[in-house]
């Protein structure tokens, strides 16, 4: 168990063979964690926000490999339901990125046939990102490519207590039997009802651990985590991570 919350560095080139060839066995759903932006400023003697835009830059090189791989579902954790602790600067910075990205990147997502999604809490989000967000999941929401799910403002046990309270009150309303409610049932009361569970889950920056993320639908889902920081992140890392899945999967698939 240990070597699968093992680091892992990255190999160089030649030892790091997914590639647009080797399709076996790629994970269909790659749910990340984008974790380090603030590190990477630190260590640039910049401020956090640098961090944060240089980070909204790598997500396009990931979003392009993934649709050129045939990855299916691509969920990105942009914003926790914690982070509105941080100071209001850094918020109100954070909450104008969604904009900022799909100003820039909605046409070549349509082109690309990516159909965006979101997944969280629209209390306290500022009109202007709802509207921002609300817009591109209309414009791509008839798109059969990659779904590119954004985590924002989302918390895992909140998301699991909702689904809680609407099962409760549709049991005491008589429209459900409680001898009915089974995993199935939960995962549909979730936000990720349509999506199927993470088959990978990459986390950047060396912490291990899920901070109040997916923590239903991670329950059988292959764990990556590296050093590196989430603006150092490349296609390389990106590729490397999905060699080691592939390299775990047949390992433990048929046993
Ligand atoms: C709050 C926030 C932070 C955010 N970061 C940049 C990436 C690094 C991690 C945190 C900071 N990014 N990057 C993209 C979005 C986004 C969200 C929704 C959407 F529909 C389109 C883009 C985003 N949102």
């Amino acid at each position: 168990m240990l070597e699968k919350f093992s680091y892992w560095k990255v190999k160089s080139k030649k030892e790091n063979n997914t590639d647009n060839n080797n399709l076996e066995n790629i994970p269909k759903h790659v749910a990340v964690i984008m974790d380090g932006n603030g590190r990477w400023a630190k260590k640039r003697g910049l401020p956090r926000i640098a961090g944060h835009r240089e980070g909204m830059n790598v997500i396009n090189k990931i979003v392009k490999k993934a649709n050129q791989l045939g990855i299916e579902v691509l969920t990105l954790y942009a914003f926790s339901t914690e982070n509105w602790k941080r100071p209001k600067n850094e918020v109100d910075f954070l909450m104008r990125l969604p904009e900022r990205y799909l100003s820039v990147e909605l046409p070549k997502l349509i082109e690309e046939n990516v159909q965006i999604r979101f997944m969280g809490c629209t209390n306290n989000l500022p009109n202007h990102t709802i509207q921002a967000i609300e817009k591109a999941v209309e414009q791509t929401k008839c798109n059969t490519g990659l779904i590119l799910n954004f985590a924002l403002n989302y918390g895992s046990r909140d998301e699991i207590v909702s689904a809680i309270q609407n099962i409760a009150k549709e049991a005491v309303s008589g429209n459900l039997d409680p001898n009915s409610i089974n995993h199935e049932l939960v995962s549909k009361y979730l936000m990720t009802e349509e999506l199927r569970d993470p088959d990978l889950l990459i986390r950047t920056s060396g912490e291990i651990r899920l901070s109040n993320f997916m923590l239903w639908q991670l329950a059988y889902t292959e764990f990556w985590f590296t050093d590196v920081l989430w603006p150092d992140f490349s296609e390389e890392h990106f590729l490397e991570a999905l060699h080691v899945y592939q390299q775990r999967i047949r390992r433990f698939g048929g046993i």
